[in-house]
């Protein structure tokens, strides 16, 4: 590998994934328990094998809003999931290149990674406050959290009782839903969630208030390993001084043993972003880590992981197949987060694999992920993947393969234009939004390459979103079968 694809030239250009709390129902995650036996592809399946009647009621369909589908047939969905890629794609690949989707055997409980606001609801009468909200003595007590200082806990300290609403956003407002009955989050960490809640009244911990900015606690992210069953939970708190906080976790994870760490996030802002930049651990190592493709990741609270594991097996498998490596080939995984796919594919047949992105803490955690699995033919890069690729195109260098997983705004011009000159004989371009790729993969035919294979995977079952991967190739290059 030419040593310019080093990490060391291009310095720290960090720019934090931003998680806004109005997008936290599209972000929530989670899992259902693996059968035995059962590993990613294998769950996968075709719109054309899926039950024609599988379709559960949920509770809370009409005023939560995040899941669009949810009482319609399976099947169904994903047979128009498939209309809608070949009518995007139509311009663009032929309709032998289109792919039927692969959707899930058990498209329930797949999100992984749960998150929920805090805030206080109605006021309590008196000898309320158990049941729904436990918040009992959310406003009493000694070492009660209200935020930080004097100025931010006044008008909490005498204020009457009020309950403790966690759950989700309702579509479009930051009114709370209770969502006990979700379909697509993992039960366990919805159970951690509520936890959360009903410990905070003991302690004395209140609900953050958006509109006055008082209270402690904003938000609880829950993240659980599919395989491996470990669990992170951050707190993410509107001031540093956690009082109790010990006492806090360790009677947290009395009642739900299956939470192997706790962070504490501090996000002091009036923002709708979620998380802050400080950080301190509060129980175990402050990580987690899943197993995936046959690999081992580290997974922290700032790192970006795909939320559906068992889909995104199917997805990594699906884009290192397609790339077709041979032990030859030099590649680059652009926009890598934690390095999952580029360490699949320098496992899987690269002779030499080079990731990028711009968050730090991923890069990190993609550094630690290839030294714990024993890789060595793998390097992870701080910077911008379109600075990356244009510095590498100026010096002349070329790659074998491209991989690409950019977020839902696709890929800039100048990431496209230098991916162009380095001349990939292959690009496989992972998207969450194919709107975005049609219009880069547009942008790439017009600079000599064609679209072999477009493969939809439905990581997000219920909701309107649809994954694709598409294979393409350099005009010309000799077309070996693409799996
Ligand atoms: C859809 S995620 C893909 C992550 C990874 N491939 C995976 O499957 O877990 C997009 C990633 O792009 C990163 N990113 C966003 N803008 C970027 C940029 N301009 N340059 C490099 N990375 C960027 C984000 O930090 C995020 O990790």
């Amino acid at each position: 590998m030419p040593s310019s694809l080093s990490g060391s030239a291009y310095g720290d250009a960090r720019q934090g994934r931003r998680l806004k709390a109005s997008e936290g129902r599209a972000q929530r995650d989670g899992t259902r328990p693996l059968r035995a036996g059962e590993r990613g592809c294998e769950a996968a399946l075709s719109a054309a094998t899926c039950a024609a009647g599988n379709v559960r009621s949920c509770p809370v369909e009409r005023v939560c809003g995040a899941c669009q589908h949810v009482g319609r047939p399976y099947a169904e969905q994903l047979a128009a999931k498939d209309a809608r890629v070949a009518a995007l794609f139509a311009d663009v690949a032929s309709q032998g290149a289109i792919r039927p989707i692969l959707g899930m055997k058990e498209p329930y409980h797949y999100r992984n990674k749960v998150i929920s606001p805090y805030a206080p609801g109605r006021r309590l009468a008196g000898g309320e406050g158990r049941g729904r909200d436990s918040g009992r003595d959310t406003q009493k007590g000694r070492g009660r959290a209200t935020g930080k200082g004097r100025e931010r806990g006044r008008g909490h300290r005498d204020a009457p009782r009020r309950e403790i609403l966690c759950g989700m956003y309702a579509a479009g407002s930051h009114r709370i839903v209770p969502t006990d009955g979700c379909l697509i989050e993992n039960e366990e960490a919805k159970r951690v969630i509520r936890a959360v809640r009903d410990l905070m009244g003991r302690f004395g911990l209140a609900p953050y208030d958006e509109d006055a900015h008082t209270g402690f606690l904003r938000h609880a992210v829950v993240r659980v390993g599919h395989e491996s069953g470990e669990m992170l939970v951050t707190l993410v708190t509107n001031g540093r001084e956690f009082p109790a906080s010990r006492a806090f976790c360790r009677e947290l994870v009395r009642r739900c043993p299956a939470i192997t760490t706790i962070v504490q996030n501090v996000n002091e802002r009036r923002t709708n972003v979620i998380l802050g930049q400080r950080e301190q651990r509060l129980y175990g190592p402050g990580f987690i880590l899943d197993t995936l493709c046959g690999l081992s990741f580290r997974i922290s609270s700032q790192s970006f992981y795909q939320v559906n594991a068992v889909q995104t097996a199917v997805l990594y498998e699906t884009a290192v197949n397609l790339a077709r490596f041979t032990g030859a080939e030099r590649a680059i995984d652009a926009y890598c987060g934690t390095g999952t796919i580029g360490l699949v594919a320098a496992k899987r047949g690269a002779a030499q694999v080079t990731g990028v992105d711009t968050v730090a803490s991923a890069i990190r955690d993609a550094r630690e992920n290839a030294r714990h699995n024993g890789v060595e033919n793998a390097r992870f890069v701080v910077a911008d993947a379109g600075d990356f690729m244009r510095d590498l195109a100026c010096e002349g260098e070329r790659i074998d393969v491209l991989l690409m997983d950019p977020p839902r705004a696709g890929a800039s011009e100048a990431f496209l234009e230098a991916a162009a000159a380095l001349a990939p004989a292959r690009i496989v371009y992972i998207s969450c939004n194919p709107e975005t790729q049609v219009r880069d993969l547009r942008f790439l035919c017009e600079r000599g390459y064609a679209v072999r294979v477009v493969q939809p995977v439905d990581m997000f079952p219920h909701t309107d979103h649809v994954e694709t991967v598409a294979l393409v190739e350099r005009e010309g290059a000799p077309q070996t079968d693409a799996r």
